[in-house]
């Protein structure tokens, strides 16, 4: 398995690199369509054939219709979008509506047919070029789920946008042994009230659900800090890191 994380900033982040959230699992699958999906080559985005959305936020899904847009004249068509039936039903009413970008949805017939929706429920997994991605549904301020892809012995597992407490702790645990956990940390620990509000992780909540696995990961990223906190989450979490391999992405 060789991801890569294309994106995986909690916002605009006002630099070059990187962009909001986009994983690349293999040449043809993606995590999420924020604009990190833009660090891939055109010819790269014409391979990508299947997108895994974790939820309907726009730092999530901002890359989506331009890229599906790209994908008029590429041979491998369509793409297919993999989602909670929320979030394709977002998509459908204020994205694919005739209005904000066309009603790709609805075109199912002929050269204009690039895009397929396919509903998952949490719990669902789904086996493709050897992997197995399955959903898991996480709490969040909208229905959000996680992933957990295995491939050749290996065990990655983004949980996406979410907050500390027993709803992840038990999917988590439920997962077994875990490679390389991937989980987020939005707001520093002065924003508790708005990291609750918005079900996001502090580093105070990302040390208190990382205590509350019975397995420790092999590795931890940690992901989607807001760009205006940036440099204060990243000096706490290496001062304070809340795994001994802890990778601050
Ligand atoms: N009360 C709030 N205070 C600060 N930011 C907010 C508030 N409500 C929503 N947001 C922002 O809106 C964003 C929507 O996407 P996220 O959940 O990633 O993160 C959220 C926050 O960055």
């Amino acid at each position: 398995m060789n991801i890569q994380v294309l994106g995986c900033s909690g916002g605009l982040s006002g630099d070059n690199k990187g962009g909001s959230t986009c994983i690349q699992l293999n040449h043809n699958i993606v995590i999420d369509a924020g604009t990190g999906l833009n660090q891939l080559s055109l010819a790269q985005m014409h391979q990508i054939r299947h997108v895994f959305l974790t939820h309907s936020h726009m730092d999530h899904i901002a890359a989506l219709p331009t890229f599906l847009s790209n994908q008029y004249g590429s041979e491998h068509l369509p793409v297919t979008v993999y989602a909670q039936a929320h979030t394709l039903e977002k998509l459908k009413t204020n994205i694919f509506n005739g209005d904000i970008w066309p009603e790709l949805s609805s075109m199912t017939e002929g050269p204009e047919a690039i895009l397929q929706f396919n509903e998952i429920h949490p719990g669902e997994c789904i086996e493709l070029e050897g992997l197995e991605i399955k959903a898991f549904a996480v709490e969040h301020s909208v229905p959000t789920v996680g992933y957990s892809v295995k491939s050749q012995g290996k065990h990655f597992v983004f949980p996406a946008d979410t907050i500390a407490g027993t709803q992840l702790t038990e999917q988590l645990n439920r997962l077994g042994h875990i490679d390389t956990l991937m989980l987020e940390c939005a707001f520093p620990d002065e924003l508790l009230p708005v990291a609750e509000k918005t079900k996001h992780m502090t580093p105070g909540l990302l040390e208190r659900a990382l205590k509350s696995l019975e397995q420790q990961p092999d590795e931890l990223w940690v992901t989607h800090l807001k760009p205006s906190y940036e440099n204060d989450l990243r000096e706490t979490l290496v001062a304070n890191p809340p795994h001994k391999n802890t990778v601050v992405l």
